[in-house]
């Protein structure tokens, strides 16, 4: 396990770039299966997980070729569907979240798919069903071995249907959404997730030859296609990253200009910081944060304690709100962080509370954080990163306090953040890993 040691306390100051997005690449990485020409990504993170998802097509047969250090080119003209009943398929697939939408394109192109139950964040339950249920009303018969792995089948193809889903789970979408483009008929999704990273994924399909109508939206029309082509495609800047720059400005007094940002693309992530009294310019496609000794939460109108929780997209997404809450430690004011997806998301708050924080763990879903105004800084602790983004959050919790800290199990981070350590040392950080 590797551990950063953080020296804290020191401003850092400069310009950077976020990577590309980890939550869209590995809904593109999937949506190469569904074509036998060839697909050129660009701007691929190089993490963990999406670097694990890469090995994953490779070893199923996909065709990889490495154009430059953040594009590939990959053609899955011979994929070997005799590699999914080998125990290396399934140890690779249950490593990590994103490869559960192989499950679309795999059944759609080749009437079957297996999958273990998948890996990612240990954040509380992460139930497939909404998969499922759509795959089964496009044809797919599904049969359960166990409640950890998953065989689907659709012997005479898939037809378009109509459904409702029960909630807006985006990997399920995702899925749900490649299927359709190769299946018989009209498919339409109601209450589809609808985030940016999806839309992505809708405009690669079209470009491929799918017909989408509804991108953006929650209703989502497919009309199935004979056969999908290839493309090439760009992802967005990861706004997880930017949100987390924002938060690592704020708590450490610095100057930091994130670039290149797709700044429409962010939807309230902007506005959801400026609540918690973040200064923010935006210059072109740039975010300045410019240095602020303070910092002080919004109250509603009538003066009442700010709520800040997730949602569905336009919501605030959840994958940013264990960089809020840590953000807020230092804040002047008060604000109720309510996490309503994932209900073992905010544990993370003792290490905060051992670090001098003051938070009350109100249940699992919610924490209340009286902010200290900068009037007493965190200490370094020891403490190990639960999750990718509970990590990150301790990392610049660790980046504000006083003195020394050490964070193992940075694998985590390291799962959704490119070589996080090395870009923030180049911002003046003191980072070293162990
Ligand atoms: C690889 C990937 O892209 N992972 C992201 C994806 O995970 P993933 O696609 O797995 O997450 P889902 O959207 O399926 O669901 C996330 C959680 O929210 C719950 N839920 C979902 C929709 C809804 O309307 N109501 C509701 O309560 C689900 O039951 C689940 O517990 O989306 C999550 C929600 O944005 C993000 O945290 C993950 O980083
Ligand atoms: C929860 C996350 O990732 P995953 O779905 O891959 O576990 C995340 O990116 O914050």
């Amino acid at each position: 396990m590797a551990s950063f040691e953080v020296i804290g306390g020191h401003p850092l100051k400069g310009e950077i770039v976020p990577q590309g997005a980890k939550n869209e690449a590995l809904q593109i990485l999937c949506a190469v299966l569904l074509t036998p020409e060839a697909v050129t990504i660009s701007n691929i993170p190089d993490i963990r997980d999406v670097n694990k998802l890469i090995e994953l097509l490779r070893d199923m047969g996909v065709k990889v070729g490495k154009l430059a250090s953040d594009t590939y080119r990959f053609q899955a003209d011979a994929v070997n569907l005799d590699y999914l009943d080998t125990p290396e398929f399934i140890a690779q697939a249950g490593a990590l979240r994103g490869s559960v939408m192989i499950l679309g394109p795999m059944l759609t192109r080749f009437g079957k798919c297996q999958l273990p139950k998948p890996g990612g964040d240990k954040i509380g339950r992460r139930p497939m069903d909404t998969h499922f249920l759509g795959l089964e009303k496009l044809g797919g018969k599904l049969t359960l071995e166990g409640t950890d792995f998953y065989r689907i089948k659709a012997d005479n193809g898939l037809t378009g249907a109509y459904m409702m889903l029960d909630e807006a789970s985006v990997t399920g979408t995702a899925n749900i959404l490649m299927a359709a483009a190769l299946a018989q008929g009209t498919t339409t999704i109601y209450n589809a997730a609808c985030e940016p990273y999806l839309q992505q994924l809708c405009k690669m399909l079209v470009r491929m030859g799918a017909k989408i109508n509804g991108i953006g939206s929650n209703l989502l029309t497919i009309e199935g296609v004979q056969s999908l082509g290839g493309t090439e495609h760009r992802m967005l800047p990861d706004m997880i990253e930017i949100g987390s720059f924002i938060g690592l400005a704020a708590m450490t007094g610095s100057e930091i200009t994130i670039k290149d940002c797709q700044i429409p693309e962010l939807g309230i992530i902007p506005d959801t910081f400026r609540k918690l009294g973040i200064k923010l310019e935006f210059r072109g496609d740039d975010i300045h944060i410019p240095a602020q000794d303070h910092y002080e939460i919004a109250t509603y109108l009538d003066g009442s304690i700010l709520t800040v929780s997730d949602h569905t997209w336009p919501g605030f997404t959840p994958d940013l709100l264990s960089i809020v809450l840590v953000v807020a430690t230092q804040a002047k004011g008060t604000v109720l962080i309510h996490q309503k997806m994932f209900e073992s998301r905010l544990f993370f708050v003792d290490k905060l509370i051992d670090m001098g924080a003051q938070v009350i763990l109100c249940d699992p879903h919610r924490a209340t954080v009286i902010g200290l105004d900068q009037r007493q800084k965190l200490r370094g602790i020891s403490m190990t990163s639960p999750d990718i983004r509970a990590g990150v959050a301790l990392l610049i919790a660790a980046l504000s306090a006083e003195g020394r800290s050490v964070i193992e199990n940075v694998e985590q981070i390291d799962r959704g953040y490119q070589y996080i350590d090395q870009r923030l040392t180049a911002l003046g950080a003191k980072i070293r890993r162990l």
